[in-house]
């Protein structure tokens, strides 16, 4: 699923009106009766109080038009304009005009804290205070109505986006935000929904269809897309009947060190989950037996070094490699990446102090093999690409670095991207439990085994991040949030495929007869 800035579904909208021969006024009617439509089947003509808050642009439009037909339809509403200036939007006067024809209830003008309602806490508040016009922080006694609205416990329904948020650009003030319920946006979710510092303001949202060109829809690049099931089932390769391992890749994967092996077990058992042929394990001599115990599909493969990783051999040219997991930052370890990076063209997966390492040594970067994938955690890409300001500065570091080296570097959390030149893929699976000791490591094994498996980098990172969120939602679903680990993330890969092959059951007719 794409994903528009504000300039681009502007955009969308003129061409639509242009294409379909309506005038924007259409368009809105459109927009509001779908926000009407959700409503109204959820209501079901109940006379629960609805508030209406509206601005002076298009989004106070929307507002408008739907009070109208909620009003049509016998519902109990109050419409409020938050009246802080007179540069209203055509659309906005034209509603304006249309809902006073249907009520003699005209909305109430607000300018100033004295004229804010009292809402009572099973009230509901629609907020279409701003949308995508927002182009400032909300000041003033507009923003004291924002703390008013937010001090109530009243369910709180969003058109478009929370007001005061933007939608691509970072959050201007906090405060001064709609601590919304639910949103309802307008045919394809808005960046701000997905980014840590103001995807905690859309806890949850859906999308309406209101008819945008699809043209326009379907040949536009976007800034970003949603990676949704359908997308990484198309990506899965069925296995051949007559295949044998040596079709699946030989993983070579490097790391641990002494009180960190656990990393590299993790990894492993996390890459035989996903399918590679052959894994070989570099470990320092400390970690052989642990990693023959813990994993006995694995063939190990000592380092020259009892305690710490000094030297990685390639010259049996493994299918890819997956390096440093637990791997600890030692001055013959920095060495024996660099080596490594020297002798392999091949894409590779760099994780956890193989960053940091090269993060200390930025020459690094030039000789990395250029289509790996870089799997940092937040710590591991502020080292990388230095203090960001806020989320789009992050994202704007890290593709400048894709691009420079034409490299794939992820962004870890809550809707992990996975950025590569030209391109932002937001993941859609996962949950908080996720955030626990090692499943991370879970995630490199993932992926190194799908690039070792023939996967394009690009789609190996896309499919990785997707299968593991999913696993972790297995596991979450199961257990809770608390109790997931990331072994139990690991056990349940093979549900996380088994479930892209999955159907949906089909909705349940509550009427039918036996
Ligand atoms: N046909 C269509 O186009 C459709 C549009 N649709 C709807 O339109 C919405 C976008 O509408 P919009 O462009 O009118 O912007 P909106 O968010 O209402 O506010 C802009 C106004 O607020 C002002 N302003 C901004 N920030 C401010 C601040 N901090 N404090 C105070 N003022 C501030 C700004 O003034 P300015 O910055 O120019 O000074 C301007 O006057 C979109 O989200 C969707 O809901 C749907 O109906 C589908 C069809
Ligand atoms: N709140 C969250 N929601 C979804 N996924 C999360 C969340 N927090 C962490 N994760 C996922 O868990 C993994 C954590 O990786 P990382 O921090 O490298 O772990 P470790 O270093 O312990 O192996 C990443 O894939 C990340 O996307
Ligand atoms: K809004």
């Amino acid at each position: 699923m794409k994903i528009f800035s504000a300039e681009q579904l502007y955009e969308a909208d003129r061409i639509t009106c242009e294409k379909q021969q309506i005038s924007s006024t259409d368009l809105m009617e459109r927009a509001a009766g779908q926000i009407f439509n959700w409503l109204n089947t959820r209501m079901q003509g109940a006379q629960v109080p609805i508030h209406i808050f509206c601005g002076i642009g298009n989004n106070g439009g929307d507002g408008l038009a739907l009070g109208r037909m909620l009003i049509n339809h016998g519902y109990k509403v109050e419409v409020y304009i938050a009246n802080f200036t007179d540069k209203r939007s055509k659309c906005f006067l034209i509603n304006y005009g249309r809902i006073k024809d249907v009520t003699k209830n005209w909305p109430k003008l607000m300018s100033g804290p004295d004229d804010f309602p009292e809402i009572h806490p099973d009230d509901i508040i629609v907020d279409a205070l701003f949308g995508i016009g927002l182009t400032r922080a909300i000041e003033g006694w507009v923003k004291e109505l924002v703390l008013h609205l937010n001090s109530s416990p009243a369910f709180k329904l969003a058109i478009d986006i929370p007001s005061g948020l933007s939608a691509n650009g970072p959050v201007l003030d906090p405060e001064g935000v709609v601590r919304a319920n639910h949103t309802l946006t307008f045919q394809t979710p808005k960046m701000a929904f997905f980014l840590p510092k103001s995807g905690q303001f859309v806890p949850y949202f859906e999308a309406l269809d209101i008819g945008l060109d699809p043209q326009y829809l379907i040949e536009t690049k976007p800034m970003a897309s949603i990676v949704l099931k359908p997308e990484v089932k198309s990506f899965y390769r069925q296995r051949n009947k007559y295949s044998h391992k040596g079709d699946y890749g030989h993983l070579l994967m490097a790391g641990g060190n002494q009180g960190q092996m656990g990393a590299m077990v993790l990894s492993s058992q996390a890459a035989l989950r996903t399918g590679c042929g052959l894994l070989t394990v570099h470990v320092p001599k400390c970690g052989l037996d642990i990693l023959q115990t813990a994993v006995p599909e694995a063939m190990a493969q000592p380092d020259l070094e009892e305690l710490t990783i000094s030297d990685i051999p390639v010259n049996w040219s493994p299918t890819t490699v997956a390096v440093g997991m637990g791997m600890g930052t030692k001055a013959e370890t920095a060495e024996a990446i660099k080596t490594l990076f020297a002798q392999t063209e091949q894409p590779m997966v760099i994780d956890a102090d193989a960053l940091n390492l090269i993060s200390e040594h930025q020459n690094m970067f030039d000789s990395i093999p250029q289509g790996s994938i870089l799997t940092p955690h937040p710590g591991e890409l502020k080292r990388l690409v230095g203090e960001w300001t806020d989320d789009y500065d992050k994202i704007e570091r890290v593709k400048q670095l894709c691009e420079k080296h034409q490299l794939i570097i992820l962004v870890k959390g809550a809707n992990t991207l996975v950025i590569g030149p030209g391109l932002i893929k937001i993941n859609s699976t996962g949950n908080p439990g996720m955030a626990t000791a090692g499943s991370g490591d879970v995630l490199s094994g993932m992926i190194g085994s799908l690039l070792a498996q023939g996967y394009e980098p690009i789609i190996a990172a896309i499919m990785g991040v997707y299968l593991h969120g999913s696993a972790g939602n297995m596991a979450a679903t199961e257990l809770g949030f608390e109790a997931v680990t990331a072994s139990e993330i690991s056990s349940r890969i093979s549900e996380s495929f088994l479930e892209l092959f999955r159907e949906e059951a089909p909705p349940q007719n509550s009427g039918s007869k036996e």
